[in-house]
């Protein structure tokens, strides 16, 4: 009676875990979001305290994979071991007690001796497969970042046509994680079949023993039934445990990952007493400052600059110099090993973080918006900015009228990373989230070198607007957008190698800043080569005007290329015919042509390439153009097509122009020959730069809208202009001469430059375009 008593005793605890397992669905679901809530905020918390340097490195996909399946694992753990680990204990220590109770000591031996064999080759041969579900976690990561890197890099992907590319190396990715998945799932069964083993010798052990004392009358038949029953009763729970073990030990694995970021160390901390900051003069210092991102490789030595409340100073040198670096210092997303960076004199290091950047504007060279509304990326750097607010910062950045041009508005989503709006538009709106921030301190960091010339010369408008008495430091990459900086810093190789304003940096002919400049010259000029004047004063007559004047500029440029081709000897220069041939068989470019007397040497057919032919004309030059193979006349330095850089004077250029479709860079200085400018109104020819074109009929191809010259200067003809006004012509510059001027005041024409007469500059008084009879010209002047 006592024996039935406990069994049914013992049956209703075992019926109790059931009852626990229903309060588990009222209460756990309370005890799970809790914890979910807990670890998933800290986690995130802890992630946005690390340092760019953790997340320059890190893995979305893997980190967002790993503390999804920590939190989830922390949960299950918790599960296992409230609602199954602890009742299945529980129930295995009673079974032990009643048999050694009920029973004999042996039964109880036997019981205990299985069950500690079976938890114990539990737990060892879990360990066991810990190390291949570890593995097949690695690569369930690697597979997930795979994933969303591709998603991520979406348009690269399509750039280069790499679907299929990316899809073998994720089907890889997959196929390795699937391959190290079995082989973890396949130790479960190794593991199952030790359980089963143990647990059936336990039972034929205790079976055996039982049928003997059944058979030596110690036991009664309905003793040995009991045994059984209820040993097979126990043995449930125990194969339970097995698995809730299993479950736990794959859980802890899951977990590691989550743990490890949580341990990452915050590699950037607040002071723990940190200093109020309210920058107010916006004064910025660096101080003998050193720092290496690996200690291994110094990045920047012992640099030491300030930057006046107010001021603007720019940040240039070559790729990899550490310009960006100097800003991320400021910012402190890292600690210098050396010196002290001070803002109104407090070092960065002595106030809140938070409190510092709170301070400072950035524009940086490519701005990621969020996945929302515009006007939520707005307000992003002040949220308690008033729609009113939102809006003047948007008229100050010139992108409001933009943004009531699209259909929501304001509310208009720009996508992920901002990937619907351009270039040019996400610059503004990084713009008017700084402009809204109003900062007293900001930072350009290549804000617009992402951006085409024109779009950059709007931006650059708005961002000079928006720096009017703040402290501004610009990392630039052309340099014609700081040239109006207070003070330039040259950086290379992580030092201060010459800093002062951009007429100061000039004057040193072999400066860094100046080579520099003349590289960025070379490279809009298409030909590595220096830029030196060639004066030369040209009468203009200016029919509307009536009045003469003289022109205050050279137009022409004589280029003179000073390296990488390899330099030769000059061999004497040729004065007669054969030169000519010699260039028609060398297939030389030339660089300039101007009206000068043209020696000539039949040495040339022999000699090397000539360095330089300073100018050709007469006809035997003029004949070679006419054949075939007359294309590039000296100084080429590749073989390129027949482009004469300028060309000035002489009728069989011209007509070598006509005849064969040369582009010359430049027609220059009174081409005044039929049969050039018939060539130009054939359409045969787009110079790149018309000047002084006086003829009519260049000037009625012009008018036809035949040729669209890059540059019009001087052009004084009414028909020219004329055409100008029709808008059939949209020159890259105009320049001077009432006409083509007005045409611009009155907005037919949209020039990318316009310089010099009143016209064009009232037309374009916003344009701030350096009047060349306003000061010495400079042939730089050109190129800004
Ligand atoms: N997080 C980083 N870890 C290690 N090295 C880095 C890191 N960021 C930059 N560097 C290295 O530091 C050097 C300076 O980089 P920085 O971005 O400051 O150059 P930069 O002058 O701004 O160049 P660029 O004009 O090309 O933008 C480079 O050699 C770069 O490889």
């Amino acid at each position: 009676m006592i024996d039935i008593l406990i069994y049914v005793g013992l049956r209703f605890l075992q019926g109790n875990v059931g009852l626990l397992s229903n309060i588990q669905t009222y209460l756990w679901i309370d005890i799970a979001q809790f914890t979910t809530r807990k670890v998933s905020v800290d986690m995130f918390d802890h992630l946005l305290e690390l340092s760019l340097r953790f997340h320059i490195n890190r893995k979305t996909g893997e980190i967002l994979r790993a503390q999804k399946r920590g939190v989830m694992s922390i949960v299950a753990i918790l599960s296992s071991v409230l609602f199954q680990v602890v009742p299945t204990l529980v129930d295995i220590g009673i079974a032990v007690a009643y048999f050694t109770v009920a029973f004999d000591k042996l039964f109880g031996i036997i019981v205990f001796v299985t069950m500690s064999l079976y938890i114990a080759a539990t737990i060892i041969l879990t360990d066991w497969r810990t190390g291949y579900r570890r593995k097949a976690n690695v690569l369930e990561n690697l597979m997930e970042a795979k994933a969303v890197d591709t998603l991520l890099n979406y348009e690269t992907v399509k750039y280069y046509a790499a679907e299929d590319f990316e899809s073998k190396e994720y089907q890889k990715a997959v196929d390795d994680y699937q391959d190290a998945d079995k082989i973890s799932n396949a130790t479960i069964y190794i593991l199952t079949l030790v359980q089963n083993v143990i647990i059936q010798a336990g039972l034929l052990v205790g079976g055996l023993l039982c049928a003997y004392q059944v058979t030596q009358g110690q036991k009664t038949v309905g003793d040995f039934v009991l045994y059984l029953a209820y040993i097979l009763q126990l043995y449930q729970p125990l194969n339970d445990f097995g698995s809730y073990y299993k479950s736990i030990q794959k859980n802890l694995v899951d977990m590691e990952k989550m743990l490890d970021l949580m341990h990452e160390p915050v590699e950037v901390k607040d002071p723990i007493k940190p200093t109020p900051l309210n920058v107010e003069k916006g004064e910025i210092e660096f101080r003998n400052v050193t720092f290496a991102y690996d200690e291994r490789n110094p990045i920047l030595k012992n640099v030491s600059f300030r930057v006046p409340s107010g001021q603007t100073v720019a940040i240039v040198g070559p790729s990899g110099g550490g310009k960006s670096t100097l800003l991320r210092l400021l910012l402190r997303f890292y600690d210098i090993q050396e010196g002290c960076i001070l803002i109104d004199g407090i070092d960065v290091k002595e106030v809140k973080q938070q409190e510092l950047r709170g301070q400072i504007g950035v524009v940086p060279q490519d701005t990621v918006l969020f996945n929302n509304t515009i006007k939520y990326n707005i307000r992003y750097s002040r949220i308690d900015g008033t729609d009113e607010e939102v809006a003047a910062a948007a008229v100050a950045a010139k992108i409001h009228e933009k943004i009531l041009g699209f259909p929501d508005g304001y509310d208009t989503k720009v996508g992920e990373r901002g990937l619907r709006l351009s270039g040019g538009e996400k610059q503004r709106v990084a713009i008017a989230r700084t402009v809204l921030k109003n900062p007293q301190i900001v930072l350009l960091d290549e804000a617009t070198s992402a951006l085409d010339t024109s779009t950059e010369r709007h931006i650059q408008k708005s961002l000079q607007q928006m720096t009017v008495n703040r402290t501004t430091l610009i990392i630039a990459h052309r340099l014609s957008t700081i040239v109006h900086a207070d003070q330039i810093l040259v950086v290379k190789a992580g030092e201060i190698v010459e800093r002062g304003s951009h007429d100061e940096l000039m004057q040193r002919e072999n400066g860094v800043y100046f080579k520099l400049w003349n590289k960025q010259l070379k490279e809009r000029l298409k030909v590595k080569s220096k830029i030196k004047r060639l004066g030369r004063a040209t009468s203009v007559r200016s029919r509307k005007n009536s009045r003469r004047y003289k022109a205050p500029a050279p137009e022409t440029i004589a280029i003179r290329v000073e390296e990488d081709v390899t330099p030769q000897p000059m061999p004497p220069l040729p004065v007669s015919g054969p030169v000519n041939e010699s260039i028609v068989a060398r297939y030389r470019t030339p660089r300039t042509m101007t009206p000068m007397a043209m020696p000539t040497s039949s040495s040339v057919v022999r000699e090397p390439t000539p360095q330089t032919v300073p100018s050709i004309h007469g006809d035997a030059v003029n004949e070679s153009a006419d054949s075939q193979e007359m294309i590039y006349i000296h100084r080429s330095v590749g073989w390129e097509d027949m482009r004469p850089q300028t060309m000035t004077s002489g009728d069989e250029v011209n007509r070598s122009v006509s005849g064969r479709n040369m582009r010359p860079h430049s027609m220059a200085y009174n081409i005044h020959n039929n049969e050039a400018n018939e060539s130009v109104v054939r359409g045969n020819v787009r110079p790149y730069t018309m000047t002084y074109i006086h003829d009519d009929e260049a000037n009625e191809s012009v008018v036809r809208g035949n040729v669209r010259p890059y540059t019009m200067t001087y052009i004084h003809d009414d028909e020219a202009n004329e055409s100008v006004v029709r808008g059939n012509v949209r020159p890259q510059r105009a320049t001077s001469g009432d006409g083509v001027n007005e045409s611009v005041v009155r907005g037919n024409v949209r020039p990318q430059r316009t310089t010099s007469g009143d016209g064009v500059n009232e037309s374009n008084l916003d344009e701030e375009a350096p009047s060349r009879n306003s000061r010495r010209y400079n042939p730089l002047d050109f190129l800004r």
